[in-house]
């Protein structure tokens, strides 16, 4: 079968995969999330029916896409488990269990997939190790520390493997951690780098914290980077400034809620972009830009892409040496930003919602932002940007100086405090939204009146849009041109994962784990509680769900 045949992941595959197959977190370095399989499309996608499931016996947010090679599935689950199947008939070959230490805190329990290099796999877990694994059995072939768990430092992210490089950053932007990304020589797990994503003393940008803050600033790195393979440039996301109110840490904060790029070589920073300053929401911005090739303005150029959690659509342009503002525009209601400043793109504060020390303080979007790390996509058939946003969101707690007991949680706030609000006369939550990012113009959107969108959205050359995302256990197909409701099937439990097209045999399969878990599920436990009326039970366990056209 595929798996005696494994084929190895070479850099050349890498760079430009198969059409059939999905190798990366967004199946291309650029990160746009788009397959360019068209045999399941708007016409027969009605006909589309599962043709095989596997159950994986695991709780909690199933996060990872289900990743294919030449027939060979490989997905993840919460816990640190790494399972190995035909992807033509959901057989399994091996699974890996982590065996995880047992005063493990997991704030976020779960896991975005592995890398894959040549015959091998790298999982990042939770007690914050990274461990390669032999793609053919799943035998461990070495697992390194990557920090202390016991600090509140943890891995969640699928590395992005770069040019015999295993690339990961750390999560702990809850913990006060100090953040950072590092990389591993694929062979042998040798530390090659680390760069911290927040400047030591004389390091540039240091001189935006004061005093001590930057040792405990957060700053984490929790989700895969992009990678521009012409400049050979890493686009890597930064997460929110530690603790939250902006009060207990003067000054603009570099580089949290920004992104950095990255020489993968050496970790060099060459340039970088900041989406807002002194971050005092919990708005992390750790989701990559998507690299896109845009025309705008009469003339092209090489942006990047960013649908922020800070509620504004960013678009960026790229050069080798510099990060310049285009545009940004806000993609759901907020009361925070009163406009960007054109030249900079600073977005310019409202004091009245931002938080601050011995008062309460409410803001809209909510602390999980305009859309928190579920990926956006981009079709390079219709040009639009698919987003699962959240609109009607608002959020707030009273900022509170308390002092860092490493492993234990640092918001700066009491954890009981957080509130999610629904704004007065909201009619819906969750939008997916498809937006023309040369004009800024939105297309069309599709509302959930009953349901946050808290899932990865995926494009397909068939024109459709996939995404589940919502508390009625959904996974729905969209027309990508016209917004229109195609498909939809129920499914075991709530789709936060990605969705993913792939090919075996000649023919074309769409593949997603469902399994509602983390912040999915703490939405909808707010939700519930504020006696909305709303569906209170997502009931969970994990499920890979494989579908194709019936003939
Ligand atoms: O600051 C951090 O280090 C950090 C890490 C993570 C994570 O690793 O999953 C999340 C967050 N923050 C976070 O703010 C957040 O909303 C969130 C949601 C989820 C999830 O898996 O649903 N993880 C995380
Ligand atoms: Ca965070």
């Amino acid at each position: 079968g595929p798996i005696e045949n494994y084929s190895p992941v070479t850099p050349a595959r890498l760079e430009n995969p198969e059409p059939g197959n999905w190798m990366l977190y967004r199946r291309t370095y650029d990160g746009q999330g788009y397959s360019p399989l068209d045999q399941i499309n708007t016409t027969n996608v009605k006909n589309m029916v599962p043709v095989w499931t596997f159950a994986t016996g695991v709780i909690e947010g199933h996060e990872a896409p289900p990743l294919v090679n030449n027939g060979v599935m490989f997905i993840t689950t919460p816990m640190g488990q790494v399972i190995a199947l035909n992807a033509k008939t959901g057989d399994q070959y091996w699974r890996y269990k982590r065996e995880l230490p047992e005063d493990l805190f997991q704030l976020h329990p779960t896991n975005r997939g592995v890398g894959l290099w040549q015959d091998k796999l790298y999982l990042a877990t939770t007690d914050d190790h990274l461990v390669a694994l032999d793609a053919k059995t799943g035998k461990v072939l070495w697992d390194k520390k990557v920090q202390d768990y016991k600090k509140g430092q943890y891995l969640t992210l699928m590395p992005l493997i770069v040019d015999g490089k295993v690339i990961v950053g750390g999560s702990g932007g809850e913990f006060g951690v100090r953040g950072y990304v590092v990389a591993y020589d694929a062979e042998d797990g040798k530390e090659l780098w680390r760069t911290f994503t927040i400047p030591g003393e004389g390091e540039p940008g240091h001189d935006t914290w004061s005093g001590d803050d930057w040792k405990s600033g957060g700053g984490s790195a929790w989700m895969t980077g992009t990678y521009d393979t012409d400049t050979k440039t890493v686009y890597w996301g930064v997460g929110n400034a530690a603790p939250w109110p902006g009060g207990l840490h003067p000054g603009d904060n570099l580089y949290t809620s920004s992104v950095i790029a990255l020489d993968p070589a050496t970790g060099k920073i060459k340039t970088h972009f900041q989406y807002h300053q002194n971050d005092s929401w919990d708005w992390d911005e750790v989701d990559a830009p998507m690299l896109v090739d845009l025309q705008r303005d009469g003339r092209s150029f090489k942006s990047l892409i960013h649908p922020g959690r800070d509620a504004i659509f960013w678009v960026l342009e790229r050069t080798p040496e510099r990060i310049n503002y285009v545009n940004g525009w806000t993609f759901v209601h907020t009361d925070v930003w009163k406009g960007i400043e054109p030249e900079t793109g600073r977005p310019i504060v409202d004091p009245a919602h931002k938080p601050t020390l011995g008062k309460r303080v409410d803001f809209c979007p909510s602390l999980w932002g305009g859309k928190d790390w579920p990926s956006a996509a981009y079709s390079q058939k219709t040009r639009f940007v698919y987003v699962p946003a959240n609109e009607n969101f608002c959020g707030g707690f009273t900022g509170e100086k308390l002092p860092l007991v490493p492993g234990q949680l640092w918001l700066g706030t009491k954890a009981e405090d957080i509130g999610l609000t629904v704004r007065p006369g909201a009619d819906h939550f969750g939008e997916l939204q498809a937006w023309d990012p040369a004009s800024g113009k939105k297309v069309w959107s599709h509302n959930f009146p009953k349901s946050q969108l808290f899932g990865s959205v995926t494009a397909t050359a068939g024109d459709l849009v996939l995404v589940g995302g919502t508390n009625d256990r959904m996974f729905r197909a969209f027309h990508a041109k016209t917004g229109e409701l195609l498909w939809e099937q129920k499914t075991n439990s709530g789709i936060m994962g990605m969705p993913v097209a792939y090919e075996v045999d000649g023919t074309q399969y769409i593949a997603v784990q469902s399994g509602w878990g983390v912040d999915a599920q703490r939405i909808q436990d707010a939700l519930a509680k504020g006696n909305t009326g709303l569906e209170d039970n997502v009931p969970q366990g994990g499920v890979v769900w494989v579908f194709a056209v019936k003939k």
